[in-house]
């Protein structure tokens, strides 16, 4: 019989928009990838969702795709990378969703946040979680969940519904409900994890009335949670050898967690996160996370999550008369206008178009741009709009600087709006420090992969190094760095304003 050298990892990314399944050799090169998007629905104003049952049909699919390309037999492992606090819950006997999955960027639990803010729960649930009450974390999700079918908390103190993270939901899934588990970076966005500890907080638990006989065990994101069973396309056998946070995995795909390589991930939103070695954080405008639990150790994260920052160019974009453009034509125009005006003419636009997040978090600010004056021109307001990430990025960092283990070497940048030249130089010179730039866009995968790659070939993370992908570098220019923090003083000046609000939304 011939010997088969397994040597493919699958890495699933599941987000919100798509899930991908992305296939890397045992050099760490991506060979291939499958996509499928993903319907988001919004039942009401401020609620999200998405179907369980479609989240699972596009991921088995987008696996079953990758595992058909390179032979099952070739096949090592399966890593799993996922939109984090996006909460489901399920029936543990027939495995149907008891609703859809409340997605993270819902707000339908924001009413029992705020009953949590006016009991003075905060600083209690800050210290133990390392998160502030926002409807954000899967918490309230949850309980909104159990509080959505008769007889839910019941039923789920008897263990006959559970309730997960979408780690969690797609590795019952695919093992056909022989594994219930999820990993620490997932559990660490839910607010019923004791960051101290590692295991789920039994006053947290109170807290959100969440029975822990719902919940699934929680395991280093590293290691094995399970085989691939009972799936039609996909063959039996096949480990799940990593399960980590999408956020956590880029920061991990970067350059594995070393102190100073702090990650700014650029999409409809923005998350900062940089490793730190300890739970402790004083920082009120900032989360702290577990990044992920590499098997031997756990390491933690800082984070800033900022609502509009690509959202912001696109608005402005469509406002401004470029909706009509082809996605090629559209970026074109958003590296050259620019650079064609040498300023925004005094222009601000502070993107609070649903609020603000970190670090100022003020869910009824709205957005708002001053200094328009006659001359003023798309070019400048486009310009404004990609300054604004800039800005927004660059006030989280300062929040971070507070922090005593913080240490900031490099911005290391991934997403869409990285692509653009202009957009990287301004926010290197602005931050005075080098931005780098991943040369491969797939860095959730392959965080993931690499937490597969340690599980099945356990050593030291150093021993990934070789695997790291290439970056570009955007060197700061200091004498430009001194310039713009006068821009940088009136930008905040102009943040201060969005707190004003019309009194009538008519
Ligand atoms: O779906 P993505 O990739 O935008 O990620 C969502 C984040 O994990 C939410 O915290």
């Amino acid at each position: 019989m011939q010997a088969t050298r397994k040597e493919f990892i699958i890495a699933l990314d599941e987000g919100t928009t798509n899930a991908k399944a992305v296939v890397l050799d045992s050099c760490g090169h991506i060979v291939v990838k499958f996509s499928q998007p993903l319907a988001i629905q919004t039942p009401r104003d401020g609620w999200v969702e998405q179907s369980g049952e479609l989240l699972v049909e596009a991921s088995l699919d987008v696996i079953a795709k990758a595992v058909e390309h390179v032979g099952a037999e070739n096949v090592a492992a399966l890593a799993i990378s996922n939109q984090r606090e996006t909460a489901i819950g399920w029936y543990r006997q027939s495995g149907k969703p008891i609703n859809a999955a409340i997605s993270w960027q819902c707000t339908r639990s924001a009413a029992f946040c705020d009953e949590l803010r006016r009991e003075n729960k905060e600083a209690q649930i800050k210290a133990t979680t390392g998160l502030p009450i926002a409807p954000l974390f899967s918490a309230s999700k949850m309980r909104w969940l159990l509080g959505s079918v008769p007889e839910g908390h019941r039923l789920a103190e008897r263990g006959e519904i559970c309730l997960g993270t979408i780690d969690s939901w797609l590795l019952w899934n695919l093992t056909q409900g022989k594994a219930f588990y999820c990993d620490h970076s997932n559990a660490a966005r839910t607010q019923l994890l004791n960051l101290q500890t590692g295991q789920w907080d039994n006053e947290m638990l109170a807290l959100f009335q969440i029975p822990r006989a719902a919940l699934p065990d929680i395991k280093p994101s590293c290691g094995l949670f399970g085989y691939t069973r009972g799936l039609n396309a996909i063959p039996d056998g096949i480990p799940v050898m990593a399960m980590v946070g999408d956020s956590h995995a880029a920061l991990f795909g970067h350059a594995l967690g070393e102190l100073g390589c702090v990650k700014a991930t650029y999409g409809t939103g923005s998350s900062v996160m940089a490793p730190v070695q300890s739970a402790k954080c004083d920082i009120d405008a900032l989360a702290t996370t577990i990044a992920w639990h590499d098997g031997d150790r756990i390491t933690y994260g800082l984070e800033g999550n900022i609502p509009h920052t690509g959202d912001a160019v696109s608005w402005m974009a469509d406002s401004t008369g470029l909706s009509e453009l082809s996605d090629a034509e559209l970026a074109h125009e958003l590296n050259t206008l620019p650079a064609s005006v040498g300023s925004t003419l005094s222009v601000y636009f502070v993107p609070a178009l649903t609020g603000l997040g970190a670090p100022w978090w003020d869910d009824s600010a709205r957005g708002v741009i001053c200094g328009l004056s006659r001359g003023v021109k798309r070019a400048h307001l486009i310009r404004a709009a990609l300054e604004s990430i800039t800005y927004q990025i660059a006030d989280v960092v300062v929040a971070m600087r507070q922090q005593d283990d913080f240490h900031l070497t490099a911005l290391m940048v991934d997403g869409g709006p990285t692509k653009n030249d202009w957009l990287m130089q301004y926010q290197a010179d602005l931050l005075g420090c080098p931005v780098m730039r991943s040369d491969v866009a797939e860095l959730s995968a392959i965080g993931a992969a690499l937490l597969a790659r340690k599980a099945l070939t356990p050593g030291s993370i150093s021993d990934l190094k070789g695997f790291l992908t290439e970056h570009s570098e955007f060197i700061p220019d200091m004498v430009r760095h001194q310039r713009l923090q006068k821009r940088w003083q009136e930008w905040r000046h102009a943040v201060n304003r969005t707190l004003w609000k019309p009194a009538s939304s008519t």
